[in-house]
């Protein structure tokens, strides 16, 4: 495949925040190609992505090729990989970079595959030879080896990077890029599954038990959609989310999470308490927290009276505040 001489970085923004690694291959990029005359280049496929397409530019990308439609609201291995190739092939780029995550080691090989080109599996660094290849350095033989990789014929060079591996660029609100919005193609090929429901599961790295922060949700949360928002707030925060019994019962949370009488004890550093009256059943688990933060509408919510520190406002509103706030932070 001639090619030109654009460097590509798939988007890969689920478990966007945490997720860092687009951005530090994106960081990587620009330092190794900046001279080489080549544009760093974001890919981004999904559904209202526009927040990933603005970060991407404000770490380092010179254009962003996006597909956002509802055909791709939910991520499909096919569907994706094809795309992928198919752009690819349209726009011929150099290079390929892709991270190492779950979802980064399943589509690479397949655009590999389909593209008849070479991959670099798992790279601890990138590198550029006196001919302006790309030094794909990885372990081999089972970490006995670093091997240093290229690949001298087929197009595009393709790598996927551990994340961790690379520094990210600072977040430059005033940085500007190109955008490329693209259709989706017509001879689309129809997906062979059908994903009828999915739903976000709460982190299993640590037990609500043994968490220093737990976060608490309860009715006063107001509907399943919003509930979910305290899951957000606990990955941004390293965080476990727990629940009352009318949240369990109504099936904003499983049952794991029940904390009282009923559930499970726990004995964080903080607990964030969101829309809980605080119920002698609930809180007859709570003793061993260090620090209670409630937010309620109710001042004299006996939740309220036990905790450190009060906050009178709308418990949705304010896990909202507080996520936008994370983010921001995390952004500079
Ligand atoms: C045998 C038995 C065992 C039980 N075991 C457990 C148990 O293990 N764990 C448990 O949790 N419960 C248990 N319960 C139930 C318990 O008695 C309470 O009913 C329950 O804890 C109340 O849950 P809640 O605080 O979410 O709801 P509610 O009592 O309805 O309180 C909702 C709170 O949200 C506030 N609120 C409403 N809207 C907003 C808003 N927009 N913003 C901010 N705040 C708002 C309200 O002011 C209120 O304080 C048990 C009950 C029995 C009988």
């Amino acid at each position: 495949m001639n090619s030109n001489k654009d460097i590509w970085v798939f988007g890969d923004y689920r478990n966007y925040f945490q997720n860092r690694v687009t951005l530090q291959i994106l960081a990587r990029a620009v330092d190794l190609f900046s001279t080489t005359g080549s544009s760093v280049c974001a890919v981004v496929f999904g559904r209202d992505v526009d927040e990933y397409v603005a970060e991407y530019i404000a770490h380092g990308a010179q254009k962003v090729y996006v597909m956002d439609d509802p055909a791709l609201n939910t991520y499909s291995i096919e569907t994706y990989s094809w795309l992928m190739s198919h752009l690819v092939k349209l726009y011929k780029p150099e290079t390929l970079l892709v991270g190492a995550t779950r979802f980064g080691q399943e589509i690479a090989p397949r655009v590999a595959k389909k593209l008849k080109t070479g991959l670099t599996a798992d790279c601890i660094d990138l590198e550029l030879d006196e001919k302006g290849r790309l030094v794909q350095i990885a372990p081999s033989f089972g970490g006995n080896l670093i091997a240093k990789i290229i690949t001298p014929v087929q197009r595009p060079q393709m790598a996927t990077i551990r994340p961790g591996t690379f520094q990210e660029l600072p977040h430059d609100y005033d940085a500007k890029g190109e955008v490329i919005c693209l259709p989706v193609p017509e001879d689309l090929p129809k997906d062979a599954i059908r994903l009828i429901t999915s739903e976000r599961r709460p982190s299993e790295k640590q037990k609500i038990e043994d968490a220093d922060i737990v976060i608490c949700g309860g009715r006063g949360m107001g509907s399943k959609g919003k509930f979910k928002k305290l899951f957000e707030l606990a990955e941004l925060m390293n965080a476990e989310v727990g629940a009352t019994r009318p949240v369990v019962y109504s099936e904003w949370a499983s049952h794991d999470s029940l904390v009282g009488q009923a559930g499970k004890n726990i004995k964080p550093k903080i607990l964030l308490s969101f829309g809980i009256s605080g119920a002698i059943q609930h809180t007859s688990a709570l003793m061993g927290a260090d620090f209670i933060i409630a937010v309620n509408k109710n001042p004299n919510a006996t939740m309220m009276k036990m905790a450190d520190l009060a906050i009178v406002a709308d418990a949705n509103q304010m896990c909202l505040g507080i996520i936008k706030a994370i983010k921001e932070k995390i952004r500079t």
